[in-house]
């Protein structure tokens, strides 16, 4: 078992470059099995959930390499497409293969996704979406077979603007026969640049980052190459570590405007950010304080991944903010976590009261889930004294190395495994 140690007070500074998004990687990493030549994509990150997708790429009869953060994907060799149980239970992006392998080859057979548990996540949007293509699925005892001789397009209405259902169904309808629309689409930029992947292999998509999409299905993908895009997520987690820490930092390889919600946000909590084209920096400010009201919204609103983090920079703001969280039912499981180093929040129902404490406290804490994990980093590095964070695995879904990076700033911050002397001392609980 890791376990990260900050010891915290440290002023963050330095330039550090944004890795590819992992959100949006997984699912242009799953739309290769629809092509029919090898494809290769950079900028992949080096993450956990990158590399359940790449075994679920071989475990289909893909050929896959990946090193440099570069994935050469040949799919002409898949023979299968029953996704082996002990994958697709190990994230929640294992359902992106579902449409693809269904468009291109005709069936497709998976048991339920796993993922973070921060609500119930049910996937009956992608279900009725790809019955709505005409596909036959039979789903019971816990797996789910689709079945089609070809996906005929049609028009399918979500009744929430989902992210993943959205991609899944985009992607479907590439293959299918005639026009699909997809309305009340999600509008995340991973949307953009999943239709722009698909749109270099052939595919004819027109509307995506708005809320309808039209794709007009072809025959056949075929092979090419991208670059995933910069962590929108990570530039938001390391502009708020910078400015938790009254900090300057500069982060190149961003898109300033997919990240213009949590910018205005950190505005309004009094830090200083300048943006360029492709480069963000946080400025020292004198003070942070609090904000009337953050509330999580599909894109273009404040992202729900970033909603934990943000909160650990107000948990020291001056005065009271209001966080409601309307995406996921059960994402505050950082609360308990932020208690233990002297946060004040209370929480009603879906949304949480945080009263800016003058300093947190080093404590033993556990990461619960991802963006919670990196919620609990952003704390330790403003806390006094140390924090050792248990069950990193979970923030090495979506943060390459965190310690290297933010070592690379300044931070104090190192990876153990256990037991090791520099935990003993902290009492873990259960
Ligand atoms: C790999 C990836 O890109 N993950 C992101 C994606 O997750 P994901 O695509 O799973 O999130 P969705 O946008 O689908 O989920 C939004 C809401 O819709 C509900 N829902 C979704 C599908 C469905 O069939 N039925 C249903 O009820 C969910 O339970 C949730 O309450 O978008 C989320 C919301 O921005 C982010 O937090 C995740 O980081
Ligand atoms: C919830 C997240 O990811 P996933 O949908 O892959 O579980 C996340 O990235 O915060």
């Amino acid at each position: 078992m890791e376990r990260l140690v900050i010891e915290g007070g440290r002023r963050l500074a330095g330039s550090l470059r944004v890795h590819g998004s992992k959100n949006a990687a997984l699912p242009i990493l799953a739309a290769v099995t629809m092509a029919d030549e090898e494809i290769l994509i950079r900028d992949v990150p080096n993450l956990e959930d990158i590399h359940v997708m790449l075994d679920i790429l071989r475990s289909v009869g893909a050929k896959v390499r990946y090193f440099d953060h570069q994935a050469f994907i040949d799919p002409t060799s898949i023979d299968t497409t029953v996704i082996p149980d002990h994958l697709m239970s190990q994230m929640r992006s294992s359902i992106f293969l579902m449409g693809p392998l269904l468009a291109r080859f005709g069936a497709v057979r998976i048991s339920k996704p796993g993922g973070c548990s921060i609500g119930s996540r049910p996937i009956d949007f992608h279900l009725k979406g790809l019955e709505q293509l005409g596909a036959e699925i039979i789903d019971r005892h816990g797996y789910i077979e689709c079945r089609a001789n070809r996906l005929q397009g049609g028009t399918i209405f979500l009744d929430f603007p989902s992210v993943g259902a959205t991609e899944n169904l985009m992607m479907a309808a590439c293959l299918a026969e005639g026009e699909t629309v997809i309305g009340n689409a999600a509008r995340e930029p991973e949307i953009r640049d999943l239709a722009a992947f698909l749109t270099a292999l052939g595919a004819r998509i027109s509307g995506a980052g708005d809320d309808t999409i039209v794709i007009e299905g072809v025959r056949r993908l075929h092979g090419g190459q991208y670059d995933v895009p910069p962590d929108r997520i990570v530039t938001g987690t390391l502009l708020i570590a910078g400015a938790v820490t009254g900090g300057n930092v500069v982060l190149t390889n961003v898109r300033p405007s997919d990240s213009t919600a949590v910018i205005m946000k950190l505005r309004e909590a009094g830090v200083q950010i300048s943006a360029t084209r492709d480069i963000l920096e946080v400025r020292e400010s004198d003070g942070l304080r609090a904000i009337d009201r953050v509330q999580t919204a599909p894109f273009p609103g404040f992202p729900t991944d970033l909603q934990a983090p943000l909160m650990a920079l107000l948990a020291k703001a001056k005065g009271t903010s209001i966080v409601s969280e309307t995406v996921f039912e059960d994402r505050f499981r950082h609360v308990p976590e932020l208690l233990r180093m002297g946060a004040a929040i209370k929480v009603d129902l879906r949304t949480a009261f945080v009263r800016g404490v003058r300093e947190l406290t080093g404590a033993f804490v556990s990461a619960t889930d991802l963006r919670a994990g990196a919620a609990l980093v952003v704390a330790g590095l403003a806390a006094n004294g140390s924090t050792v964070i248990d069950r990193v695995f979970h923030i090495d879904r979506g943060y390459e190395s965190i310690e290297l990076q933010l070592r690379a700033l300044g931070a104090d911050i190192v990876r153990i495994r256990e037991p090791d002397r520099r935990a003993q001392g902290l009492t873990a609980h259960a």
